[in-house]
């Protein structure tokens, strides 16, 4: 683990914004977002790199959810949303330049619950390609082995594939969920705080799984932990009260950050 800074540090550093190698997945600029009269994210600049996971942290509030819903327009299905600024993904503008079913394509998504479908563990991680058309049944066969392999699930549940996914315990089943997210081949994961839910095993074996995933996949991470944030991820954003206070290196973040906000934050001393 890495040590939390504990000294006194001056508010007046920008944001920063580290250059790396990678391309970025996502490229936000000036996004504001409301609902209704009330705003919710202010301002945000953020580059995240490909095949990085990011963290995502900050109190109860400060607009994780909504910053992660924004950038596969999930956020949309809420009627009283406006936002304004830009959203790349991989250079092209989410908002006029690809359909949303395209970007919900690259950009999955898993949830803090895991939602299985009331259906067998096959016909979960089958859905997304049938909908894309595929129905012959070795294709799908190679999809669902492949994606149950590739969310580290396969020998638990290979014997059993046409049980009913309910069946499965709630670290299966969120890992199942990973697998149906992976059948339709997405560049993206968005996670939503997948192991809050979860008992310690199945969070460590979750944790590993991002870290495996990560060679293949960009992650975006929100977790209230910060221990989670800092033991698996390369990057890392502060959001409070709907702003990025911070995003950087996540050992610098958490050994060195500059901002007195995320000092406090990330030191216990509120949130
Ligand atoms: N559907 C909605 N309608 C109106 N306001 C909303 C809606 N969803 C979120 N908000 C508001 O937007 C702000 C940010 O909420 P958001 O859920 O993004 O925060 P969060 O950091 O993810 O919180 P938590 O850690 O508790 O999940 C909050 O003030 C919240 O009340």
């Amino acid at each position: 683990m890495t040590q939390f800074a504990d000294q006194q540090k001056e508010n007046t550093q920008p944001v920063e914004q580290k250059q790396t190698n990678k391309q970025n997945v996502f490229e936000v600029e000036n996004l504001n977002l409301w609902y209704g009269d009330d705003q919710a994210l202010y301002d945000i600049q953020m580059k995240i790199p490909e095949n990085d996971v990011t963290a995502i942290i900050g109190p109860s509030g400060c607009g994780k959810s909504t910053f992660l819903k924004t950038i596969n327009r999930m956020v949309e299905l809420v009627p009283i949303v406006r936002t304004s600024g830009t959203i790349k993904y991989k250079n092209q503008d989410i908002f006029s330049s690809i359909n949303k079913e395209e970007l919900r394509t690259k950009v999955g998504m898993v949830f803090q619950n895991p939602n299985p479908f009331p259906k067998s563990i096959y016909d979960n991680v089958a859905y997304g390609p049938r909908i894309h058309g595929i129905k012959k049944k070795d294709v799908l066969d190679k999809i669902v082995e492949k994606s149950l392999r590739d969310a580290a699930i396969w020998d638990e549940v290979k014997d059993r594939l046409h049980e009913n996914a309910y069946g499965l315990s709630g670290g299966q089943q969120q890992r199942l969920c990973i697998a149906r997210c992976l059948a339709i081949e997405p560049d993206v994961i968005l996670m939503d705080e997948p192991t809050s839910a979860l008992d310690p095993i199945s969070t460590l074996k979750v944790e590993e799984l991002v870290q495996e995933l990560k060679k293949k996949y960009s992650i975006i991470i929100v977790t209230h932990n910060m221990q989670q944030a800092a033991r698996i991820s390369d990057r890392t954003a502060f959001f409070l009260n709907g702003e990025l206070v911070e995003y950087s290196d996540t050992n610098q973040l958490f050994s060195n950050p500059t901002d007195k906000r995320t000092e406090d934050y990330i030191t216990g001393r509120f949130g």
